[in-house]
């Protein structure tokens, strides 16, 4: 359970885009993860063009070590980017192995519409340099991927399911998640100063177009299944 001032800059984030985030969370994708019955092939769509997003997902991190403003910041940071190099990379190789997806397949895919969205905001964010923006996009996408991740229900059987849950859930997880949180919240200006305004703006701008990519990269898994 992730915690967050109230009243603060935090909370009025999620606020801002709260109906995208709780489709995202609840959405068929979720449900059908957990019950064990994605199609393979939306699976393979989807783990297809997530590998792509972890790429970029990737380069924000290495973004944050270099311009996260403290070194404690910065070391977690790169304890993390060994934990996805471990944990997160061999997840992906095993499950497309057990989808059907090939090398050929999933090294340089048609990006859908909302891979190619996120690689616009990710590497945005890069070339920002900034590290609250790094973290707006990093918050959102660890956070929501907790929430849905978090639900108690009857976990599935096949490897495929069971090792994404497990990826985004447990202590260590949320720990991850709250030092996003909490660092977003310590950076973010505040103050009624015409600059402290405008980088809140920009924030909330980049918060509800991310949020809405999560939503979208969800349904785009579907879409040639269901036209
Ligand atoms: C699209 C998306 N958003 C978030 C996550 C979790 N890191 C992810 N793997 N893919």
């Amino acid at each position: 359970m992730i915690t967050v001032p109230a009243g603060g800059a935090v909370e009025a984030l999620r606020r801002s885009a709260d109906e995208d985030w709780a489709a995202a969370v609840g959405h068929r994708f979720v449900e059908e993860l957990f019950a064990g019955t994605v199609p393979d092939e939306v699976m393979a769509t989807y783990l297809i063009q997530d590998y792509q997003f972890f790429e970029d997902f990737l380069a924000m991190l290495g973004a944050c070590v270099a311009h996260a403003d403290r070194i404690e910041a910065k070391l977690r940071f790169a304890r993390q980017l060994g934990f996805l190099e471990a944990e997160e990379d061999s997840y992906f190789i095993r499950a497309f192995a057990e989808v059907g997806v090939s090398p050929a397949d999933y090294a340089d895919p048609v990006l859908l519409a909302p891979t190619a969205g996120f690689r616009d905001v990710m590497k945005g964010a890069v070339a920002s340099a900034s590290y609250p923006d790094l973290l707006v996009v990093l918050v959102i996408a660890e956070w929501l991927y907790l929430d849905w991740g978090e639900l108690e229900r009857e976990m599935p059987t096949r490897d495929v399911h069971v090792g994404w849950i497990d990826l985004h859930r447990g202590e260590d997880f949320a720990a991850w998640v709250q030092f996003l949180v909490d660092e977003l919240e310590r950076v973010v200006p505040r103050g009624d100063d015409a600059e402290a305004v405008a980088t809140r703006d920009r924030l909330t701008a980049l918060w509800g177009r991310a949020v809405g990519l999560e939503r979208a990269f969800f349904d785009e898994a579907y879409r040639s299944q269901d036209s």
